[in-house]
């Protein structure tokens, strides 16, 4: 619980009160009797409002509306950073308006007070960069776990787990600041002591982890993605955003080999942070792996000052790129813990629901279910796929997200150019977009005239065509939706029977 009076004087001093409305007059200093006003709850969102409730007003498709309803339902007060007294009837102006600077930071900034700053609790540990965070951070909880038991949580873009057990799936890479700060408690409360967490560069855009401070801190890899009206306006902007990892960790972890290492490098440096850097054999990081086949890799460490980590360590999941991932949660875990020796087997326990799972048939049909959805990712994973199946075609299943990160479309169509031999395009989570629409723009960036092109926006129909096409030795890729069950189409999360679950009803149907 919180009272009016601590919330505003927790605004001011985070420099971002302006001033309390209440019937129509406004004030600086909170009048005496909304000052004692209790809040016990907190919510952005009307529908979940009750007596009690601080509401907040914020986002794009934010309606003063919503503002009224959750006065009707009974909400303490109103954080906003409009006013919207000529919006609201005579009675309803009598519920106090807190005027701020920025909502999402006020959010931000409540929620973890209210919520006992939970964070202070827990050993925090923040994965950012364009690829690979969700399958570190599973590497990550999964040798901890193995270590200390079930006493790490994570917060990743599949699921939410704030009691080293149960996995609750998520809508967002990174919670609202509100959600992140109320489940953080709750993971205290069930006695968590470290907490693996996925940060997107939009959660520091949208200050959904503004004050939130890391133990560790992890850059795993930058290449141009995210860029669009809803997400960056520029490269440098989304660089920048997922840079404000540094700014907030005390121990910075840097993937050697990414591009702008330097810069990051610098920036860590002046800000007077601890350094660590992993990478692979050919780097001078201090922590190196050396890949091998079957997912085996030697790790090695370069400098004295850090625990040792040496030997051999395997995963489960396949694709190069899972080395560098897997060397990322070994390099945080041993931080955490001297004694390595036991890091392999919680290593090579991980798996990942729909991070490049396999499936194959009698009839000798494979099938690769998978994320990946920008070229980052798309060109490591179909050179993976050329890797291990060379002699057939390479069928990929794949679209684009609508409404959002637009230069996706040219980077899948440059992919596929690159590695594919049949692509079928299809809808992805096209939003309000038309899906034939994003097809055309993908098909248009295809500039191997090698390769086959198909447009099929039901995806079902899409991946049957898939697997009538393919013949013995061909190798089929579904990308983007791993094992989602919904599609998100005009503002609704549509189900969908998910792209491993109908890849794998079908290796059965065509199974001799
Ligand atoms: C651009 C962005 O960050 N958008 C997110 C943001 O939306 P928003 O604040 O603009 O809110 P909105 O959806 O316009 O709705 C307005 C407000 O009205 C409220 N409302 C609505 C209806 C009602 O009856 N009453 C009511 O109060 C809603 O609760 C909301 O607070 O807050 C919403 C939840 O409060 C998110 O669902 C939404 O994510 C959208 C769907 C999204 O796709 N975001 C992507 C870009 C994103 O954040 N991606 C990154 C991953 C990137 C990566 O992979 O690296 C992520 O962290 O997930
Ligand atoms: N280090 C990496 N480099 C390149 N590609 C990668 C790397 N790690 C994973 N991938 C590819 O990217 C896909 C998504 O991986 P993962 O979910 O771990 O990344 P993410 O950063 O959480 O992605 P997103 O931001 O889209 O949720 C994988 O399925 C794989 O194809």
């Amino acid at each position: 619980m919180l009272t009016l009076k601590e919330i505003t004087d927790l605004l001011k001093e985070n420099g971002l009160y302006k001033e309390i409305i209440i019937d129509g007059d406004w004030y600086y200093t909170v009048p005496e009797k909304a000052a004692r006003a209790e809040v016990t709850d907190l919510s952005y969102d009307s529908r979940k409002v009750s007596d009690g409730t601080l509401f907040f007003c914020k986002g794009l498709k934010f309606n003063p509306e919503y503002l009224a309803s959750a006065i009707k339902e009974g909400a303490t007060a109103a954080i906003s950073e409009l006013v919207y007294t000529d919006k609201l009837d005579q009675e309803a102006q009598s519920t106090p308006q807190i005027i701020v600077t920025d909502v999402q930071k006020a959010m931000a900034v409540i929620a973890r007070h209210f919520y006992g700053c939970p964070d202070e609790k827990l050993e925090l540990i923040g994965f950012t960069g364009t690829k690979g965070k969700t399958t570190s951070v599973y590497f990550t909880r999964h040798i901890l776990a193995h270590e200390f038991g079930p006493v790490v949580g994570q917060f990743s873009s599949i699921d939410e787990c704030v009691d080293g057990k149960n996995f609750i799936e998520a809508h967002l890479t990174t919670p609202e600041s509100l959600d992140l700060f109320r489940m953080m408690k709750e993971a205290v409360d069930n006695g968590m002591k470290y907490l693996a967490m996925e940060v997107s560069s939009q959660a520091y855009k949208k200050s959904r982890v503004y004050g939130l401070h890391f133990n560790i801190g992890v850059f795993l890899n930058i290449s141009p993605d995210h860029i669009s009206p809803v997400e960056h306006p520029t490269f440098d902007d989304y660089l920048w955003c997922k840079s404000q990892i540094i700014v907030n960790s005390d121990t910075v972890i840097l993937n050697r080999d990414m591009d702008y290492y330097e810069l990051l490098a610098q920036k860590a440096h002046e800000l007077g942070k601890k350094l660590i850097t992993f990478g692979s054999d050919e780097s001078d990081a201090d922590y190196r792996y050396h890949g091998k086949d079957h997912g085996y890799f030697d790790v090695s460490t370069h400098n004295d000052n850090l625990p040792e980590v040496t030997g051999e360590f395997r995963v489960m999941i396949p694709g190069h790129f899972n080395y560098s991932n897997a060397l990322a949660a070994i390099t945080v875990s041993a931080q955490l813990k001297d004694d390595t020796s036991d890091f392999a087997q919680g290593l090579k326990e991980t798996k990942v629901p729909g991070r490049m799972e396999f499936l194959k048939n009698n009839a000798g049909m494979v099938a690769c279910v998978d994320y990946a959805h920008n070229y980052l990712s798309l060109s490591e994973s179909f050179k993976f796929m050329k890797h291990e199946y060379p002699d057939g075609r390479l069928i990929v299943v794949i679209g684009a997200a609508g409404g959002k990160a637009e230069s996706r479309r040219k980077d899948v169509g440059r992919a596929l150019s690159e590695y594919a031999d049949v692509a079928i395009l299809t809808s992805e989570d096209n939003f309000f977009e038309d899906p034939h629409h994003i097809d055309e723009t993908i098909k248009e960036h295809i500039t191997n005239p090698n390769v086959k092109v198909i447009i099929n926006v039901d995806r079902v129909a899409a991946i049957k065509q898939a697997f009538e096409m393919a013949k013995p030795g061909d190798a089929m890729f579904m990308a983007a939706k791993g094992r989602e069950q919904f599609m998100h189409e005009k503002g609704r999360d549509i189900p969908y029977v998910g792209d491993y679950q109908l890849s794998q009803k079908l290796m059965k149907e065509y199974d001799k």
